[in-house]
């Protein structure tokens, strides 16, 4: 008979159970991976050691580059407009990914943004262990790995996360090192959002409103990732690769680099570049285009020096998690006989939400249980 505890053994169980109490002795410790360099730690515990990591870990392919998009005049000039949507296309089915520059968000509130990251995860560490906590339901949390108890390997990035919308936080409830700028930031977001999904919706040969009408841009998750400098950059990951569980994500990233796409089997560099956004194609994009448009794996490499900052907005719709009625799948006016639908309906994204987080970053695709 294999019991359990004969099957933990089978499976390595000494170690795992090591690994366990590891995983929990940090997360006790309330302060992070930025708790861990603080104290002068030289090697970096084994939880964060990422076996898969050592194989691809140098590759980046110089000769390819993410398209760098304009958003100049996007409403002013029909001409304009309808050269943006063609690049937004073709980026969106190649890359899932582009830069967008001039789109309106002043490059003060971009830095002001990262600096209010940084202002939190550099408080006193009395002061964060107040909002440190692993129930997601609520509007602010800082914690270390959402995924921590579930992947293989730990990633060497603290994240502050805050639900902006569809119910925006009372200023009361934020932290007051980044509140101001957290709600102005909202704001900007919020409208670069709706001109992107009016934009993508176009791109599809939709209606401009499509996606706003699926309310694909109601809901906001905004995490502020903190990549503290790692004294062994070459045996772990900032964030290891995965694909984003939204519509579509804009993220501001700081100087320090490290982020890359996985484009044609390779890892692309994508830049820093003062003053540009990145964005991205998520797997709910994927999925309601019908593949249209690709939810590219990416990632970030961890480095000795830092730390690195970035804030991620990512746009979901948010369906209360009881209602398991609705269905959604493929947008209609896309499928025909020759594009029938390659994923079945579903109670999405609630289905799709609740497997991506209890499966974590594990570098396969959450959209593979939903394919047709
Ligand atoms: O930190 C970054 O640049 C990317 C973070 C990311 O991919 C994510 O939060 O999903
Ligand atoms: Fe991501």
């Amino acid at each position: 008979m294999v019991t359990a505890s004969t099957k933990e053994a089978q499976e390595g169980g000494e170690s795992s159970y090591d690994r366990k109490s590891e995983l929990k002795a940090f997360d006790d410790s309330n302060l992070g991976v930025k708790g861990l360099v603080d104290a002068g730690i030289t090697k970096i515990p084994r939880i964060f050691i990422n076996e898969q990591n050592k194989l691809d870990m140098s590759s980046n392919n110089p000769h390819l580059s993410v398209p760098i998009i304009d958003l100049e005049s996007f409403d002013k000039d029909a001409v304009v407009r309808a050269e943006i949507i063609n690049q937004i296309r073709d980026a969106c089915k190649k890359w899932g990914f582009f830069l967008v520059i001039n789109h309106e968000i002043p490059e003060s509130v971009l830095s002001e943004m990262i600096d209010g990251i940084r202002r939190f995860h550099e408080q006193d560490g009395e002061a964060k262990k107040e909002w440190y906590t692993r129930d997601y339901s609520r509007k602010v949390t800082y914690s270390s790995n959402f995924d921590l108890y579930q992947a293989s390997s730990t990633n060497w990035r603290d994240t502050f996360a805050c639900t902006l919308a569809p119910d925006p936080p009372q200023p009361e409830q934020l932290p007051a090192v980044c509140r101001d700028i957290l709600m102005e930031y909202l704001k900007h977001v919020r409208r670069l959002g709706f001109s992107l999904f009016e934009l993508l919706s176009e791109a599809l040969g939709l209606h401009p409103n499509h996606l706003k009408n699926m309310e694909c841009a109601e809901g906001i998750l905004l995490l502020g990732h903190y990549y503290p400098a790692c004294p062994e950059p070459e045996l772990t990951l900032g964030t290891s690769s995965h694909t984003d569980a939204d519509f579509i994500t804009i993220l501001i990233q700081d100087q320090m680099g490290g982020l890359q796409v996985l484009h044609e089997d390779q890892w692309v560099n994508i830049p820093p570049i003062s003053g540009a956004l990145v964005i991205n194609v998520g797997d709910l994009l994927q999925f309601v285009s019908n593949g249209n448009f690709k939810s590219s794996e990416h990632r970030v490499l961890a480095k000795n020096v830092g730390p690195r900052i970035s804030v991620a907005c990512f746009f979901r719709k948010i369906i209360p998690v009881e209602n398991t009625t609705r269905l959604y799948g493929p947008i209609k006016e896309l499928l025909s006989e020759d594009n029938p639908p390659i994923y079945r309906q579903e109670n999405f994204p609630n289905e799709y939400l609740m497997h991506y987080d209890s499966k974590g970053l594990d570098g396969t695709s959450s959209l593979l249980r939903f394919k047709l």
